[in-house]
């Protein structure tokens, strides 16, 4: 196992490019299998999610031809098999193999997903959804069975607004009979990016980007070339770089449109933004004023960008207030960040953020976006070398960290544990 090592004190400056999205490119890599020929996806991140989806691909008999970032699918001759254990148990979102194998062949049994449990992460959603589109589901030794012997358009309301499950409902209701109706369906851009593929594949999907989503179910789908949006949680930490080392970034490669939460706040803290086309240049100040942020679903303030938040709101001279009605209790970065000298309480769905100086020590990544929070604050440290193991975590999600974070003048390795 790695450790990244970090020596902070120092601003960060320059231009850094944002790769393609990991909460897209993991529902698009398994997307793909519903159609009968190659589907090209470009812009992909190098992730190590990604590397996990191309060998679950392969393991259903779908080479996979992954150069850059590029991948090209070839899901002719897939095959559909029990998947209980394996890799499915190292990525959340492993759960979409339930969706397009059902499309696709009408059954699917895969294990629970792994990935970061920060949280105990239902997925009750996902399978009201299959079961309204006529699928039975049962549990065997810990995997889910679910088959249908027809899967049929159905209207189905979300109690609570999901990514995985609006994703989950599209994917299996591509290839249903008639119409589907997602009712409260989440409005994320990945959402978006997942029906333009599908659709690019003959899907006929709208409403993608509302609360509506209409699926009119087809017979047989097709290759495509798709290029990934960009990562909006990697470009919002990357805004969060900039800010908490009182930098000077442009973060280039972005929709600005998808980062309007974390800008506006960035803004009301004091933070000077410059907003291009596809950039956005943020430069820091000396000094911050603390602000409270709520983070919900989009477009409010990413629940993903709220742990990096975390760290910024240290470097605010009052107290901030950070709620998450995302996730109850994604907090797990907190008692790490108090090692290094933070004045941070856990308050129900809050944390209470008093702003001060951090310093160096040793602390463990147990998330990703935990894993961002403590990179952020360890830069934000005068002297000293901080320690982050867990880096298995930032790797998930964070495409070429130590090399961009050295091109912008950071003092970043990595070493063996
Ligand atoms: C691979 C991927 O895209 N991951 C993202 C996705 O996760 P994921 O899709 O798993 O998250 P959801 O949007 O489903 O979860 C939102 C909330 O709904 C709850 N819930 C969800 C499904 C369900 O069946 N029942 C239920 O109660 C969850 O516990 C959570 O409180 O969206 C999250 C919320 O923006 C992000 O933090 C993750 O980075
Ligand atoms: C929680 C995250 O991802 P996942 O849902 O894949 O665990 C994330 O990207 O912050």
């Amino acid at each position: 196992m790695e450790k990244l090592m970090v020596t902070g004190g120092r601003p960060l400056r320059g231009t850094v490019q944002i790769s393609g999205a990991k909460n897209s490119a993991i529902a698009l890599i398994p997307a793909a299998i519903l159609s009968e020929t190659t589907v090209t996806l470009d812009n992909l991140p190098v992730l190590s999610d990604v590397a996990i989806y191309s060998e679950l691909l392969e393991e259903l008999n779908a080479p996979v031809i992954w150069q850059g970032d590029q991948m090209i699918i070839d899901p002719s001759a897939l095959r559909s098999k029990p998947m209980p254990n394996g890799n499915v148990k190292k990525l959340r979102a492993s759960y979409y193999l339930m969706g397009a194998l059902l499309g696709r062949f009408g059954e699917a049994t895969i294990g629970l997903p792994g990935g970061c449990n920060f949280e105990p992460r239902p997925i009750d959603q996902h399978i009201k959804g299959f079961e309204a589109l006529g699928a039975r589901v049962s549990t065997e030794n810990g995997s889910l069975h679910i088959q249908a012997k027809e899967l049929r358009g159905a209207k189905i309301y979300l109690d609570v607004v999901s990514v995985g499950a609006t994703i989950n409902i599209m994917l299996a209701a591509s290839r249903a009979k008639g119409v589907t109706l997602i009712e409260n369906a989440a409005k994320e851009p990945e959402i978006i990016d997942v029906a333009t593929l599908l659709n690019s594949m003959g899907a006929r999907i709208k409403g993608a980007g509302t609360e509506t989503i209409r699926i009119e179910g087809v017979d047989s789908m097709h290759g495509c070339r798709h290029s990934i949006i960009p990562d909006r949680i990697q470009a919002g930490t990357y805004m969060i770089l900039a800010a908490a080392t009182r930098g000077d970034v442009v973060v280039d490669n972005v929709i600005p449109k998808h980062l309007e939460a974390i800008t506006a706040k960035l803004q009301e803290m004091g933070v000077e933004i410059q907003e291009m086309d596809e950039s956005i240049r943020v430069i820091g100040k000396p000094e911050y004023e603390s602000v409270d942020v709520t983070a919900l679903v989009y477009p409010g303030f990413a629940t993903d960008l709220q742990s990096p938040m975390t760290s910024l709101l240290t470097q605010t001279k009052g107290t901030s207030i950070l709620s998450d009605y995302v996730y109850s209790n994604r907090f797990k970065h907190v008692p790490e960040l108090t090692r290094m000298g933070a004045k941070i309480k856990v308050e129900g769905r809050s944390a209470v953020i008093e702003g001060g100086q951090l310093s160096a020590a040793k602390v463990k990544a147990t998330d990703l976006r935990a894993g961002a929070a403590l990179v952020i604050a360890a830069l934000t440290v005068p002297d000293g070398v901080t320690e982050i193991t867990g880096v298995e975590y930032i790797d998930r999600g964070y495409d070429h960290l130590v090399s961009n974070l050295s091109s912008l003048g950071a003092e970043v390795w990595r070493e063996q544990d």
